[in-house]
C-alpha cells in the first residue's frame, strides 16, 4: 500500500479537502497542503482520531438497538359463489390484514458522521484485536472499506430509496411483492452484508428493543396471518375450480342445445328469458344443467337424448295424471289432446285408446292396463294358495221363491225351527240371511231371502250363490203370474228347480192340477218322465219337509257341488246391518276354504279384521268351512248384498284394495253384470262373440206378449238366436230391469213404461230400454239389429211426465186434467201418452195447457198445470202424462 497526498486521500475517502485538513490538523498532523503526502502511520494516527472523536455518540447509539418498524396493511376481496338451485349467488367478503415487523439491529439511517464513526469504531476495534501484527490485513481491509465508501457516496443522491422496503431483511418475514400502501413511515433495512448503509435519516421515532413477550405476541400474529393467507388462498383456488367446470359443462353441453356455442349467446339468451318475464331480471341465469347442490355432491345431468318413458294407462286416467307420468306439463297433454280434436281440462278423464294414441304420438311406450290387473296383482298370492287346495263336497245353498202368499215364509220358518233351533235352550235369537240345516245325509244351507227380486237383484250384482232354487207352489191355487216368473228367473240363471206343493194338508188342494199347469211351462215332474222333482209339502204342519231336504241332497250330488274346504276362505255378502253396539254386522256365506278369526277381510269396498264370528243360533265361533252362513263384525262398513269377500294377507293389502274398489265405484265401471244393447248385437255377432240375444218383454196384455215372444225367437237365425228370458205382463219394475242386467238382455216395453225406481236401475246400469206400441216395429227394429242394419231414422225421448192429481169437468173444455210435473216438462205442442199402471192407454196430442187461468206454452217439473188431452176425456187421477218428442238420428253400426 503506498502513501498518498493529502488531496488525494480526501478524494478517496470523498470528503472536502479543506475539511480534510481540518481533520488533518485535529488529528495533530503536520501535513497542511494538499500535495503533502501522508505516510501510513499518519492515516493510522488520523484515523485513531477519528474513532475517538465518534466513539461516545456509537456507544449511546448501541444501546437504543435493536429498533423494531412495523407495516401494516390490509386487502379485502369478494367471491361470488353459487349455492344451492333456486336460492342465488352468495357473496363472501374475505379481508386479509397484513402486519411486517422490521427489526433494526443498528440505526438504519446514519449521517456523514455517523457513518465516518461508524468506520472509525469498526476500524479501531479491529486494529486493538489484531494490533500491528496483522497491519498488513488491517490495511487490506481499509483499503476494501475506502472503496466501499466510494460506493456509499454513488447511492446517496437516491432519495426514493427511503420509500422502498429492502427485500432482504432481518425482519423474520418478506414483504408481499404487491404489498399495500405503509401505514408507519418505513426507514430501509441495511442491504445485505453491506454493514453501513448511506440513508436519510428516519423521522420516525426510534422503537424500543423488543422483549421476549412481543417476541411470541409477533410470532402468534405471523402465525395466524399465515392461516388466514392460506384459507383465502383456497377459497379463491376452489372458486376458481368451480368457475371452470362451470365454463367446461357449458361448452360440452352447446352442442345439444342447438347452434349456438359460445357461451355468451347462452348468457344473453339467459338473460333475455329473465327479461321476457315483465322486464324483471331473470331469477336465476344458469340453465338447468348447471344447478349444482352445496359441495358439488348432487348434480343434475340434462340427459342428451329424449327419455323414452313405459306409461301405464289404466281403463280412464285423468290428464293431470297421464302428464305427470310422461314427466311433462299437463298443458302440452291439452294441447296434444286438441290437435287430436279433444277439448279436455287438466282435471278431467279420457278414456284408455285416446291416451295410447297420445302417449305413442309423444313418443313414450304405452303399457294398456286393466282395472282388474291391480287386484289380481294383489290378490296373486291368495287366489295361488286356494288353487293348490283340493275341492271336497259341500253343502247346497238353495233360495225359495214363489207366488205372493203360496208359502215361502212359512216353508223357510218351518224348516229353521224345527232344524235350525232344534235343541236351542233360548230358541232363535234373531235371523241372519242364511241358516243351514245338517242331516245325516249332509247339510243344506238356505238363503232366507226369499223371492225372485232378491234372488235377480243378487245376480244382477254377479253374485251366483244359489244352486238350487226351490219354486213353491200352494196346491190349492196353481200356477200364479209370480210363480212363472221364479221360473223364468231360475231358468235364466240356469240353476236347477225342485217344486214344493205346498198347503198340502188343506183339503181344496190339487197337486196334480197344478203339476199339469207347470209341465206346460215345460217344468215336467220325474214321475212324468221329467227332470223336475215334485214334492208334496205342509209348511203348517210339516209334512213332506224331510223329504224335501233329501231330495235338496240328492240334487246336490248330481251337481258334485265341490269346495276347497282348507285353506284361504272367499264367499259372498249375503246382507249386513249397522248395529248400534257392535258396529258393521255383515251375514256372508263362505263358498270356499275356512275362515278364522282374527283374520283380515274384505268385502266389496269395505275391510277389517274379524273381531267374531258367529253361526246362525248366534254363537260365536272361531271358524267356519265352505256354504256355512256366518255373521262377522269387525269390518269398516256395511258392505252390499251381493258383495264378495275373500281373506287377505293382511290390512295394507286389504286397505289398498278397499280404495281401489271404491274408486272403481265411483267411476260406475263396477257393474258385475254388462248390460247388452240391441245396437251392438251385430257388432258382436261379427266378433263371434255372442250367438244369443237375451230379450226381457213386458206387455200391457198376455195377447201381445204372446204375440210378440213368438215374432221375436222366430227371428233366430244360425248365427244368431233369440231368446225370451222373461216375459210378462205390466208394467217394467226393478225385477225386470235386475233380470235383464243380469241375464245380458234387452228390455222391451211394449205399451208399458217402468216405474220411478226400474227407470233410476236402468239409467244407473245403462241397460238398453225399448218401447214399442206396434208390434211390427218392434220385430222390425231387432231383425234390422240382427242383420246389422239398425238404422231407424225416427227416435223417440221422453221430455217429461205430469201426474193427475184432479180432473175437472168444464162444459167448455171438457176434461181437465190437473196435474204436477213430476219429470222435466210438458210443451204444448209434443204429442203426449196416457198411462195407468206404467201402461200406455191413449196416445194423441195435447189440447190445452194452462197455468191457473193463463194458456202457457211450457211447464216446467215440480209446477202444477191443467193439461185438456184431445179426444180424450177419461183421464183419472193417479193417470199419469208423458210428453215426448220424435226427432230424426243417423246411426252407424
Ligand atoms: N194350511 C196351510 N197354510 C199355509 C201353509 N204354508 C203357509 N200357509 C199360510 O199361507 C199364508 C201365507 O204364507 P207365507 O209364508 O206368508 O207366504 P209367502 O209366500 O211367504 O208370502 P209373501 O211373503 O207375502 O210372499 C200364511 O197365512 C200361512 O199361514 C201350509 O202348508 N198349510
Amino acid at each position: 500500500m503506498s502513501d498518498k497526498t493529502v488531496q488525494a486521500l480526501a478524494e478517496v475517502v470523498g470528503i472536502p479537502l479543506e475539511r480534510f485538513l481540518e481533520q488533518l490538523k485535529e488529528a495533530g498532523l503536520t501535513a497542511t497542503d494538499p500535495d503533502d503526502v501522508i505516510s501510513e502511520e499518519e492515516k493510522v494516527k488520523l484515523l485513531a482520531h477519528l474513532r475517538k472523536r465518534h466513539g461516545k455518540a456509537d456507544a449511546t447509539q448501541e444501546s437504543s438497538t435493536p429498533k423494531r418498524i412495523t407495516l401494516k396493511r390490509s386487502t379485502k376481496t369478494e367471491l361470488r359463489q353459487s349455492s344451492a338451485p333456486g336460492t342465488g349467488t352468495k357473496t363472501v367478503s374475505v379481508e386479509v390484514r397484513k402486519q411486517k415487523t422490521y427489526i433494526k439491529r443498528s440505526e438504519a439511517t446514519v449521517s456523514d458522521a455517523q457513518r465516518e464513526a461508524e468506520q472509525a469504531k469498526q476500524a479501531l476495534a479491529a486494529l486493538e484485536e489484531q494490533k500491528r501484527q496483522r497491519a498488513a490485513e488491517e490495511e487490506k481491509r481499509r483499503q476494501h472499506e475506502a472503496q466501499l465508501k466510494t460506493e456509499a457516496e454513488k447511492l446517496k443522491p437516491a432519495p426514493e430509496a427511503a420509500s422502498v422496503p429492502a427485500k432482504e431483511t432481518p425482519a423474520p418475514e418478506p414483504v408481499a411483492a404487491e404489498a399495500a400502501p405503509i401505514e408507519a413511515p418505513v426507514a430501509p433495512a441495511p442491504v445485505a452484508e453491506v454493514p453501513t448503509v448511506v440513508v436519510e435519516p428516519p423521522p420516525a421515532p426510534v422503537k424500543p428493543q423488543m422483549s421476549e413477550a412481543d417476541r411470541l405476541e409477533l410470532e402468534k400474529k405471523q402465525r395466524l396471518e399465515a392461516a388466514v393467507e392460506r384459507n383465502a388462498e383456497k377459497v379463491r383456488k376452489a372458486a376458481e375450480a368451480k368457475q371452470q367446470t362451470l365454463h367446461k359443462k357449458k361448452q360440452e353441453f352447446k352442442p345439444a342445445r342447438g347452434p349456438a356455442t359460445d357461451i355468451s349467446a347462452d348468457t344473453s339468451d339467459a338473460a333475455r328469458r329473465g327479461k321476457g318475464k315483465k322486464g324483471k331480471p331473470g331469477r336465476r341465469e344458469k340453465p338447468e344443467h348447471e344447478i349444482e347442490l352445496q359441495g358439488g355432491k348432487h348434480k343434475f345431468e340434462k340427459p342428451v337424448a329424449p327419455t323414452v318413458f313405459d306409461v301405464t294407462i289404466p281403463e280412464t286416467i285423468i290428464v293431470s295424471d297421464l302428464a305427470a307420468k310422461m314427466n311433462i306439463k299437463a298443458a302440452e297433454v291439452i294441447k296434444h289432446l286438441m290437435k287430436l280434436g279433444i277439448m279436455t281440462t287438466i282435471n278431467q278423464a279420457i278414456d284408455q285408446e285416446t291416451a295410447v294414441i297420445l302417449v305413442e304420438e309423444m313418443g313414450h311406450k304405452a303399457i294398456m292396463q286393466s282395472e282388474d290387473d291391480f287386484e289380481q296383482e294383489m290378490l296373486a298370492e291368495v287366489m295361488g294358495e286356494a288353487e293348490e287346495q283340493k275341492a271336497l263336497p259341500r253343502a247346497p245353498i238353495v233360495t225359495i221363491m214363489g207366488h205372493v202368499d203360496h208359502g215361502k215364509t212359512s216353508l223357510l220358518d218351518y224348516i229353521r225351527k224345527t232344524r235350525v233351533a232344534a235343541g236351542e235352550a233360548g230358541g232363535i235369537t234373531q235371523h241372519i240371511g242364511a241358516y243351514q240345516v245338517k242331516t245325516d245325509h249332509g247339510s243344506v244351507t238356505f238363503l232366507d231371502t226369499p223371492g225372485h227380486a232378491a234372488f235377480t237383484a243378487m245376480r244382477a250384482r254377479g253374485a251366483e250363490v244359489t244352486d238350487i232354487v226351490i219354486v213353491v207352489v200352494a196346491a190349492d191355487d196353481g200356477v200364479m203370474p209370480q210363480t212363472k216368473e221364479a221360473i223364468e228367473h231360475a231358468r235364466a240363471a240356469n240353476v236347477p228347480i225342485i217344486v214344493a206343493l205346498n198347503k198340502i194338508d188343506k183339503p181344496e188342494a190339487n197337486p196334480d192340477r197344478v203339476m199339469q199347469e207347470l209341465a206346460t211351462l215345460n217344468v215336467v215332474p220325474e214321475e212324468w218322465g221329467g227332470d223336475v222333482q215334485f214334492l208334496r209339502v205342509s209348511a203348517k204342519v210339516g209334512t213332506g219337509i224331510d223329504e224335501l231336504i233329501e231330495a235338496l241332497i240328492v240334487q246336490a250330488e248330481v251337481l258334485e257341488l265341490t269346495a276347497p274346504a282348507e285353506g284361504i276362505a272367499s264367499g259372498i255378502c249375503i246382507e249386513s246391518r249397522l248395529d248400534k253396539g257392535r258396529g258393521a254386522v255383515a251375514t256372508i256365506l263362505i263358498q270356499k276354504g275356512t275362515l278364522s278369526k282374527g283374520e283380515f277381510v274384505l268385502c266389496g269396498h269395505e275391510y277389517g279384521r274379524i273381531r267374531a264370528m258367529f253361526d246362525e243360533n248366534a254363537h260365536a265361533i272361531k271358524s267356519a268351512g265352505p256354504s256355512a252362513p256366518v255373521e262377522i263384525l269387525g269390518l269398516s262398513g256395511t258392505p252390499d248384498a251381493g258383495d264378495e269377500f275373500l281373506v287377505v294377507q293382511n290390512e295394507r293389502v286389504a286397505r289398498e284394495l278397499a280404495a281401489h274398489r271404491e274408486d272403481r265405484k265411483k267411476s260406475n265401471r263396477h257393474a258385475a253384470a254388462h248390460a247388452s244393447k240391441l245396437d251392438d248385437v251385430f257388432s258382436r255377432m261379427t266378433a263371434g262373440e255372442t250367438a244369443t240375444l237375451n230379450v226381457v218383454i213386458k206387455t200391457d196384455v198376455q195377447g201381445s206378449l204372446e204375440a210378440l215372444r213368438e215374432s221375436l225367437v222366430g227371428l233366430s237365425t244360425e248365427e244368431v238366436q233369440v231368446k225370451c228370458v222373461y216375459g210378462g205382463v205390466g208394467g217394467i219394475n226393478e225385477g225386470d230391469a235386475n233380470l235383464a242386467l243380469a241375464s245380458s238382455a234387452i228390455l222391451i216395453g211394449f205399451n208399458v213404461r217402468a216405474d220411478a225406481v226400474a227407470r233410476k236401475l236402468i239409467e244407473e246400469k245403462d241397460i238398453d230400454l225399448h218401447y214399442y206400441s206396434i208390434i211390427y216395429e218392434a220385430i222390425d227394429e231387432v231383425k234390422r239389429a240382427i242383420n246389422g242394419m239398425l238404422a231407424p231414422d225416427i227416435q223417440e225421448k221422453i221430455v217429461g211426465l205430469a201426474e193427475v192429481r184432479d180432473v175437472f169437468r168444464s162444459p167448455k173444455f171438457g176434461a181437465i186434467a190437473g196435474c204436477m210435473v213430476i219429470d222435466g216438462f210438458v210443451k204444448r205442442n209434443l204429442p203426449i201418452r196416457v198411462l195407468r199402471d206404467n201402461v200406455v192407454i191413449f196416445e194423441g196430442q195435447l189440447e190445452s195447457l194452462r197455468r191457473f187461468k193463463d194458456d202457457v206454452g211450457e211447464v216446467k217439473m215440480g209446477m202444477e198445470c191443467g193439461i185438456g188431452v184431445k179426444n180424450y176425456n177419461d183421464v183419472k187421477p193417479g193417470d199419469q202424462i208423458e210428453v215426448f218428442e220424435r226427432f230424426e238420428v243417423k246411426r252407424e253400426i
